[in-house]
């Protein structure tokens, strides 16, 4: 896949704290099982800091999946997942925890916002999660970054699908995390919404140097990040340019 994009970087996204220089994500030989009859295979993954991937295929193949390996929320049933000189399969549970609050925005494909929260509390709980030092700032800057600074007293409820997203995003971005995993970003926009949603994605990536894995069906989204990843049923596809 080629990218089409030339991204210009957003400058109000926040600074927290360092994480330390940004460092690749690898996979190598990666399955996941779910109970006894589904057993997940993946092609090897190469991700410089920086690199930005859509994973696509067809539905149950596992993208979802992978991206809960590379966030260290699943353990691979065999294979590693390295961030750095990190093998998350092998960390154990603070170590991937660290990890996880540090280095990893994640946006669910349903955006996982706290229902009684406004928009501003849903960020500043994840920052407090993360440990950021100045919360309540941080979260209103990461909001404005977003261009939803005047949504801060909303609750999810109150805000449009569009909205919600770009809540979830900010909420994963406003700790500066070094890879940022989105699923499905397109999935409830129209066309519309959809490319600004893209737009604001690579934005957000170039302005924080992280690495970011898309998980989509759309073609569109797919064709604006710079590498692709195609899973197939077994036999699986190799990587395009890995
Ligand atoms: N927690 C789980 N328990 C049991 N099976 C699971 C679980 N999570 C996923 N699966 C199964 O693993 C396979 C891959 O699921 P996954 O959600 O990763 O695929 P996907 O490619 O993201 O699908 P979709 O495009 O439909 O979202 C599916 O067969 C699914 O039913």
């Amino acid at each position: 896949m080629s990218a089409q994009a030339t991204h210009a970087a957003g400058q109000r996204v926040p600074a927290v704290h360092a994480t330390g220089a940004a460092q690749p994500l690898r996979t190598v030989d990666l399955r996941a099982q779910h109970g006894p009859d589904v057993t997940l295979t993946y092609p090897d993954l190469h991700l410089p800091p920086g690199s930005a991937v859509a994973i696509t295929g067809p539905s149950g193949t596992g993208k979802t999946t992978l991206l809960h390996l590379l966030a260290g929320l699943l353990r691979p049933s065999a294979g590693q997942v390295w961030y750095g000189d990190l093998n998350l399969a092998g960390a154990g549970e603070s170590r991937r925890d660290a990890f996880r609050r540090r280095q990893v925005g994640y946006v669910f494909q349903d955006f996982h916002l706290m229902p009684g929260l406004s928009a501003l509390e849903n960020v500043e709980l994840g920052l407090r999660v993360a440990g950021a030092a100045h919360p309540r700032e941080t979260a209103r800057a990461a909001l404005d970054a977003v261009d939803l600074g005047h949504r801060l007293r909303h609750t999810p409820a109150q805000l449009s699908t569009g909205e919600r997203q770009r809540v979830a995003l900010a909420r994963a971005a406003a700790h500066r995390p070094a890879l940022l995993l989105v699923d499905e970003p397109t999935a409830h926009l129209d066309p519309d919404r959809a490319g600004s949603a893209v737009e604001l994605l690579l934005n957000l990536r170039a302005a924080l140097n992280a690495t970011l894995v898309v998980v989509t069906h759309d073609p569109d989204v797919a064709a604006r990040l710079p590498q692709g990843v195609h899973l197939g049923r077994t036999p699986r596809a190799a990587p395009e340019s890995m």
